[in-house]
């Protein structure tokens, strides 16, 4: 009746799709469904609230816990880094299927001489290197090829201001060590965040434990993911600091104490931005459930920036629905705050490019205010320009942004470029688009290992069961038929039966 699409690796094996074969990543073939998907996903927890919180508790007064915590390739890099500093993170059972909770004790003293490994971590490149600082003794930091790409210069110049002792190459990113002294200074320190807002979260984090703790003053023209920033400084009281923004791009953090806590953490908002997104691609209707009353993550403005995209947005008893209410629009949306949504509604915009069903034109969409996301995992501006165009659509570099034009989208290969976000579009396009295939499917591990899981209950495919090998092809990959959305469609998405 069912079976995904199963890959095979050079010497035949099965593997799940997006899995890592010798040098080799599978192809991944994104479902394509025909009828409106009616479904309801839960997303695990916040990547940037569990990053500020295993600092905020690594740095506390007394032991602490999260609860329903993300467990994903950054947030264990962030786990990782903090014990190399001497704080303890052990897991706890819960009631989180996606992981354990933890327990975390602060370090007596936190300890240097060590290596930390970033990844492609903005969270942990950016904010750990402060907490370096207070630690005794030399952190090297480094990552992963394309992580040395990412800037980092303004975190360690006002860091060297505050106090810190820093050796570096002069490039102004990984790798450098943070030469720690078991105290900073802090105090008052100017700092050009206009390609990250990271680098003044970076400087809030540590700053109750800097002697003068810190006063941040924004230089630059434009400052990008501001909701980011309130998140810091939300997080910072909530735990007894005193921490405001006392005018626009000036942040402020007493030197005290960081109150240990028992917490829960949210849903990734962001990371429901894809699935939400399913239900106008393809004119259906996604519930995700625990969605927070009240909340800093900059997801939640997925509730008013979707129905410009033709859907409605209903949160009712902490069950956020998104409904499509007719064809796909096209948009004009500027959005400096949410770069981190942005490849997701670039996706949309792109399907709302082409001719609709009815046979009335594509329309056009730009979205800017998201130069800054040039500095992301990859440059995502120049990479979802790319593989749009690849797929038959005309996408336009702008640039602080993206231009869409009306064209037909068909099938072929999307590339990932590590980036979880850029990954995750080709699946939405492949919703609605047959033949899509995502080359690195299991970069979405970044923030969200369950992606591929989670995306193809969406779509209503079942993973084939064991030892079907039906649809093998010489090209060493198998192809077999799959049930979506009622209908069944073959490998490449057409429709071959069914409801
Ligand atoms: O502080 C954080 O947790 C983040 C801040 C933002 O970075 P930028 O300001 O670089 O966009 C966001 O895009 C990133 O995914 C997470
Ligand atoms: C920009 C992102 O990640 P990072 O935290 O690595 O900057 C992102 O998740 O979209």
């Amino acid at each position: 009746m069912f079976a995904a699409k199963m890959n095979r690796g050079k010497d035949g094996e099965e593997v799940r799709s997006g899995d890592v074969v010798g040098e080799e990543v599978a192809l991944w073939a994104a479902p394509t469904v025909s009828a409106p998907i009616q479904s309801r996903v839960s997303i695990p927890g916040s990547k940037s609230l569990t990053g500020r919180e295993l600092i905020l508790a690594a740095l506390a007064d007394g032991p602490g816990t999260l609860r329903f915590p993300l467990r994903s390739r950054d947030t264990d890099l962030m786990v990782d880094a903090l014990k190399l500093l001497g704080t303890s993170i052990e897991p706890l059972p819960g009631k989180n299927p996606f992981g354990p909770d933890l327990r975390i004790t602060p370090a007596a003293e936190l300890t240097g001489s060590t290596s930390i490994e970033c990844g492609l971590a903005g969270t942990v490149m950016r904010f750990m290197p402060a907490v370096a600082a207070l630690s005794l003794g030399p952190v090297a930091f480094d990552g992963d090829p394309y992580a040395r790409k990412r800037p980092m210069r303004p975190v360690l110049e006002a860091l060297r201001s505050l106090g810190a002792d820093i050796s570096d190459d002069g490039r102004g990113s990984l790798p450098f060590t943070v030469h720690g002294a078991g105290s900073l200074r802090g105090g008052r320190v100017e700092v050009d965040a206009s390609l990250s807002s990271q680098f003044v979260s970076a400087l809030l984090l540590a700053a109750p434990r800097f002697a003068e703790g810190v006063h941040v003053i924004h230089t630059g023209e434009r400052l990008p993911s501001v909701p980011h920033i309130e998140m810091t400084l939300e997080a910072l009281r909530a735990r007894g600091v005193e921490a405001d923004s006392p005018a626009v791009g000036e942040w402020r953090v007493a030197p005290g104490p960081i109150a240990a806590r028992d917490l829960e953490i949210e849903p990734d908002l962001s990371n429901a931005a894809p699935f939400l997104a399913a239900a106008l691609a393809t004119g259906g209707s996604v519930s995700i459930p625990n969605w927070p009353a009240d909340t800093t993550q900059v997801g939640d403005t997925l509730r008013t920036l979707l129905p410009e995209f033709g859907a409605t947005a209903t949160l009712e008893n902490g069950v956020l629905t998104v409904a499509s209410s007719g064809p796909l629009r096209g948009v004009n949306l500027h959005i400096p705050e949410a770069g981190e949504l942005s490849p997701t509604f670039v996706g949309l915009a792109a399907l709302a490019a082409q001719t609709k069903p009815d046979g009335s034109p594509g329309e056009p969409s730009t979205i800017t205010g998201i130069g800054h996301t040039r500095h992301h995992e990859t440059d995502r501006i120049a990479a979802l320009v790319t593989e749009i165009n690849a797929l038959g659509g005309r996408a336009e570099e702008l640039e602080d942004g993206i231009a869409i034009h009306p064209a037909q989208l068909h099938g072929g290969l999307w590339h990932a470029y590590a980036d979880h976000r850029i990954a995750s579009t080709g699946a939405l396009i492949g919703l609605a688009v047959a033949g899509v295939e995502v080359d690195d499917i299991a970069t979405t591990s970044k923030t969200l290992p369950e992606f591929p899981e989670l995306w193809l209950g969406l779509a209503g495919v079942e993973p084939a069961p064991a030892g079907d090998d039906s649809g093998d092809d010489s090209s060493g990959v198998t192809t077999s038929g799959f049930v979506s959305g009622g209908a069944l469609l073959d490998g490449m998405g057409n429709f071959i039966g069914g409801s």
